[in-house]
This record gives structure tokens, sequence and C-alpha cells, in this order.
């Protein structure tokens, strides 16, 4: 047979993301409704390496809600213990790691992330954010008078400093299938001329 014509074994996406991945861990960043828990979920699922949210190990370690947490002991305390929390997690890897939308935020959480692995910023637009977080009233810092508002005043601030993460996605209207594709390519990483066949 023509060598040109033997069949090769393409690895798929999720392979190539895998072997790019290596022992890092993959962890994700942006404002709230981006949709990191869902995506960070079914990304490591695709990898086939665990997955963590950290408000979901911060609920567990201390056995209170977040928005308890918030009431209890107020945002500062929130800040340290999810420092504290990211930290061990990133001890271990490779793993998916799914962040609260002001952990990167955080300055010692930003070099704490930015030192434990590989991080992406889902990146959306007020309108996209609003339309999934104003479903839920589950989220402490959007309880006020105007959340939309509120939300875009958290955008301003902090997009600058999520533009600090080593890769970015788009996170806008379309479906969770083709947002853990696009995250996918984005650990291969553009694609080297010749590689086309
Ligand atoms: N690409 C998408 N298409 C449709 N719904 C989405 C998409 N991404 C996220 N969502 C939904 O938006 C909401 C917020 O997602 P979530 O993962 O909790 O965001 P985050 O953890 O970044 O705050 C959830 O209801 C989720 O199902
Ligand atoms: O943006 C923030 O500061 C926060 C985002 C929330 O997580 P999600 O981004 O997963 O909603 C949660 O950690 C807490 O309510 C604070
Ligand atoms: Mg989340």
């Amino acid at each position: 047979m023509n060598d040109l014509l033997m069949p090769v074994a393409v690895p798929s996406l999720a392979s190539q993301a895998r072997a790019a991945l290596g022992k890092r861990n993959l962890i994700f960043v942006g404002l709230m409704g981006a949709g990191k828990s869902v995506i960070g979920r079914m990304v490591a699922q695709a990898l086939s390496i665990p997955f963590i949210d950290t408000d979901a190990e911060i609920e567990r370690v201390s056995r209170m809600t977040i928005a308890e947490l918030f009431t209890a002991y107020g945002e500062t305390e929130f800040r340290s213990l999810e420092t504290r929390v990211i930290a061990r997690l990133l001890e271990g890897g490779p793993r998916v790691i799914s962040t609260g939308g002001g952990a990167f935020i955080n300055e010692h959480t930003r070099k704490v992330i930015k030192e434990g692995g590989v991080s992406l910023w889902l990146k959306a637009d007020l309108d996209v954010l609003w339309e999934r977080v104003n479903k839920r009233d589950h989220r402490p810092l959007l309880k006020t008078q105007n959340p939309k508002a509120t939300l875009e005043q958290l955008m301003n601030q902090r997009y600058p400093i999520y533009a600090e993460a080593d890769l970015i996605v788009p996170s806008g209207n379309v479906r969770k299938e083709t947002m853990v594709t696009n995250v996918l390519s984005a650990l291969v990483g553009p694609a080297e001329k010749g590689d086309a066949q």
C-alpha cells in the first residue's frame, strides 16, 4: 500500500489536551455566571482527571454555605479561607479546579494559582452573565439594590486582572459541549504551520 494511504491514528482533541496539560492543574477563573463550575466539571470528565469546585470544597470544610460564611464572618474571612483551600487543592495534580469569581482577584490567591497550574479565564459579556446569574439568588455579592449594575462594576474592576490568566476562552451563547471543545482547543494551542493534513 502507498505510504500516504496508510491509516494513521489521530489522537482525539481530549487526549491531545490531556497530553498538553501533563501534570499541571487547570484552573478556571472569571466572573460569576461565566460557567466555571459547569464547564470545569465537563472538561475534567473529558480529560479523565479529578474535578473540584473551590466553593463546594469551602462549603464542605466549613459546613456552611457561601452565603452563610459571608454573613457570619464577612468577605475578608471568606477570602482567607478561599486562599488556604485553593493552595491545598493545587498541591495535588493534575486536577481541574473551578474557583469562585473573586479568587483570582485576591493578590495572594492569584500568585498561588499562577504558580500552581494553567489558569484559564472564561470571558463573558454582561448580558450573558446577567442572563445566567439572575435565575438564582445564592450569590451574596449580588444581593444589592441593582445587581446588574453591581455585576457591571465588578466586570470593570476585575476584567483587567482576569486578563493575566494564561489562557482566555470566550464564554458566549454557545452550547456547553462547544465550550468544552473550545477549552480543550485552547489547551492544545494554536495549530503549527504544516499541522493541517
Ligand atoms: N455555555 C452555556 N450555555 C448555557 N448555560 C450555561 C453555559 N455556561 C454556563 N451556563 C449556566 O449558567 C449558570 C452559571 O454557571 P456556573 O458554572 O455556575 O458559573 P460560575 O461557576 O462561573 O459562576 C448555570 O446555570 C449554568 O448551567
Ligand atoms: O465573584 C465573587 O467574588 C464570588 C463568586 C462566587 O462563585 P462563582 O463565581 O462560582 O459564582 C462565590 O465564590 C462567592 O459568591 C463570591
Ligand atoms: Mg461557580
